[in-house]
């Protein structure tokens, strides 16, 4: 059987009195891009030093590939790419020089693909590390983090500091990367990033795990808008008893209605009346994700139910 490439056991981290991460529990599959998503000061950091080694748990374990993080961590870094959130670099080497130290420490990379990595992400990697601007250093850690092919690739904060393009197109490379069967372990306190680019993602609060869900579950369950434009003036009332509609106002001729799962029963009632335009709004995450972080009261709860899912492998 192949090994399950990121593992997280009933991880604690404690720094003192501050419990960083609390009994978190959740495992990453191969050709996932996952994402793991919490406000500063959640607990993103701690639980990936602990995964690679760089800390030492309070107690719980984490496995990379069936690997202990602890016990075989030499073994580890071998089919492990890591960009870290404060990449340490030389700033009297140019980036170029910075990937040949790090490739040499790796026992050598194949230059072609290190080139490829680079025109990609439109990397100078000509000037010296001092005179970097935040986004070019950005792109010489995500260079470093993927040169050797890594089978996991464990990414903090990965776009920083990136423009929009640059953006894409390393959204682009991850995807590639995992359809090779690779895996991407992917934090952020950036909901649009997640939800551009990841398969299932784990929200963290206070170093609790609050849930782990698909993306595709989080789209069906995330609250749209709909605005419809009638050819007379429709009483908004016609569109409260229909399956998944939440909220329905009327302006005049237009209808401006929230709602969940299908449009399909929402578009059949509409269609009953001459409907002059239809403006579907963006799936309305943004909400989701605040209620997630906003709501003290719903903790507990969250917690009993996020916990549940993440120890039987998310939704
Ligand atoms: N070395 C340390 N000593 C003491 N406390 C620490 C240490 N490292 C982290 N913490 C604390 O642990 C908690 C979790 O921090 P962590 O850096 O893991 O959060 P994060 O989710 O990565 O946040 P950010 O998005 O700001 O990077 C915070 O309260 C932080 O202050």
């Amino acid at each position: 059987m192949t090994p399950v490439p990121i593992e997280i056991d009933g991880l604690t981290k404690r720094f003192g009195d501050v419990v960083a991460v609390d009994d978190v529990s959740f495992d990453i599959g191969a050709g996932e891009i996952f994402g793991f998503l919490g406000p500063n000061g959640a607990g993103k950091s701690t639980t990936i030093r602990c995964l690679l080694d760089l800390i030492r748990p309070t107690s719980g374990a984490c496995r990379v590939l069936g690997l202990d993080s602890r016990k075989d961590a030499v073994e580890i870094r071998r089919s492990l790419g890591f960009l870290p959130s404060d990449l340490a670099m030389y700033p009297n080497l140019t980036g170029r020089q910075t990937l040949e130290f790090l490739a040499h420490l790796r026992g050598g990379v194949d230059w072609a693909w290190v080139d490829e990595l680079s025109a990609r992400l439109d990397a100078d990697l000509t000037r010296r590390v001092a005179e970097y601007s935040s986004g070019n250093r950005q792109k010489v850690g995500i260079i470093q983090a993927f040169m050797n092919r890594p089978k996991v690739a464990v990414l903090d904060e990965p776009i920083t500091g990136l423009d929009p393009l640059v953006q894409l197109e390393f959204h682009a490379m991850l995807r590639e990367h995992v359809s090779d069967g690779n895996t991407v372990f992917l934090s952020s306190h950036t909901l649009s990033e997640v939800e551009r680019v990841t398969d299932r993602v784990a929200f963290i609060r206070r170093g609790r795990l609050i849930a782990v869900e698909s993306m595709e579950h989080l789209r069906a369950k995330a609250v749209r808008r709909l605005r419809l434009e009638f050819a007379v003036p429709v009483p908004a009332e016609e569109f409260l008893g229909i399956a998944g509609v939440h909220e329905a106002t009327a302006d005049g001729a237009t209808v401006t209605l929230q709602y969940e799962g299908s449009m399909a029963p929402l578009l059949k009632a509409a269609t009953n009346r001459e409907v002059l335009s239809v403006e579907s709004g963006s799936i309305d995450l943004d909400e989701m994700f605040l209620e997630f972080y906003r709501d003290e009261a719903a903790d507990e709860v969250a917690d009993e139910r996020g916990v549940e899912a993440a120890r039987h492998g998310g939704v």
